[in-house]
């Protein structure tokens, strides 16, 4: 196992009466790949903007590299690595890659002048590290006018470049066709090989299953399930499984695996 970079303890938030988050404990270690899943409602992306400081929870504590962060905000979310690539707002399409990775951030010579070279090069070396391959890019290229999988490669570019440890994937292939997908899986890879850490997001199970190791399905604000890819086994299994906890009286593929597990906890405590 990688070391813990971030953990949530019992993380709360509530809006009025409704518990967007109802008490969530999760963790991401160094180096994986992590499914986040969950209907309509669940709680996904109520959860991400407190992993990002942009809401703050009602309740719980939040610990990175084992270490518990107090006063979580923005700033603490940065500065612990974290960095969401949020789908709606991912990217300004009509600026060139170099500007979309530096934005806010920009490179300057020692006078305080853009370094445009230097972003030139910069972003071209962070593109071809995460994976990207096309040969008719350049840094210049606009965004709009690359394809939905080079998009996110920007974005992704862009997330290590602001030394993200932990990459935060807000539905990254909807929309997107099998051979995009594909480009945006090969991001993921590579990043995860370079030992930072992706919470990805999807509606698209077969895709999240694909890509992730690990999986947590959220329900109504609560985490229904922690599971490994090796313990769930299939795509489908998991789609039954969030079919059950909608219909609790449908079949649950996972029933054996959990009540091994709850019997092996019983066991350890006893
Ligand atoms: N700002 C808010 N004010 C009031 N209720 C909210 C607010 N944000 C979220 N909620 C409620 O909290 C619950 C969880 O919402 P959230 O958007 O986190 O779910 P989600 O899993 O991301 O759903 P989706 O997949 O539809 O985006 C929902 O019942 C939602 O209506």
């Amino acid at each position: 196992m990688g070391e813990r970079l971030i953990e949530l303890r019992d993380i709360k938030k509530s809006y009025g009466n409704v518990f967007a988050v109802g008490g969530v404990s999760l963790h991401v270690d160094r180096g994986e790949v992590v499914g986040l899943l969950g209907d309509n409602g669940a709680g996904k992306s109520t959860l991400i903007k407190i992993l990002a400081g942009a809401v703050r929870p009602s309740h719980g504590q939040i610990f990175v590299r084992g270490k518990e962060v107090p006063g979580w905000s923005p700033a603490r979310s940065r500065d612990a690595g974290i960095e969401t690539v949020f789908q709606d707002r991912a990217l300004a399409v009509q600026q060139t890659i170099v500007r979309n990775i530096f934005m806010g951030r920009e490179i300057t010579t020692a006078m305080g002048f853009l370094d445009v070279a230097k972003e030139r090069s910069e972003a071209e070396r962070l593109m071809r590290e995460i994976g990207f391959t096309s040969k008719v890019f350049s840094p210049d290229s606009i965004v709009g006018q690359l394809s939905g999988g080079e998009r996110q490669g920007v974005a992704i570019a862009r997330a290590i470049y602001n030394k993200a440890d932990l990459i935060i994937l807000d539905e990254p292939t909807t929309a997107l066709s099998l051979t995009e997908t594909e480009k945006v899986f090969r991001f993921v890879r590579t990043v995860r090989e370079s030992g930072r850490s992706i919470l990805f997001i999807g509606h698209n199970i077969h895709h999240v299953f694909d890509i992730a190791e690990r999986f947590i399905v959220l329900d109504r604000g609560r985490v229904a399930l922690e599971i490994t890819k090796d313990e769930a086994k299939s795509a489908e299994n998991l789609i039954a499984f969030m079919e059950h906890i909608a219909h609790p009286n449908g079949p649950n593929p996972l029933e054996a695996i959990l009540a091994e597990r709850a019997a092996h906890r019983q066991g350890a405590q006893a």
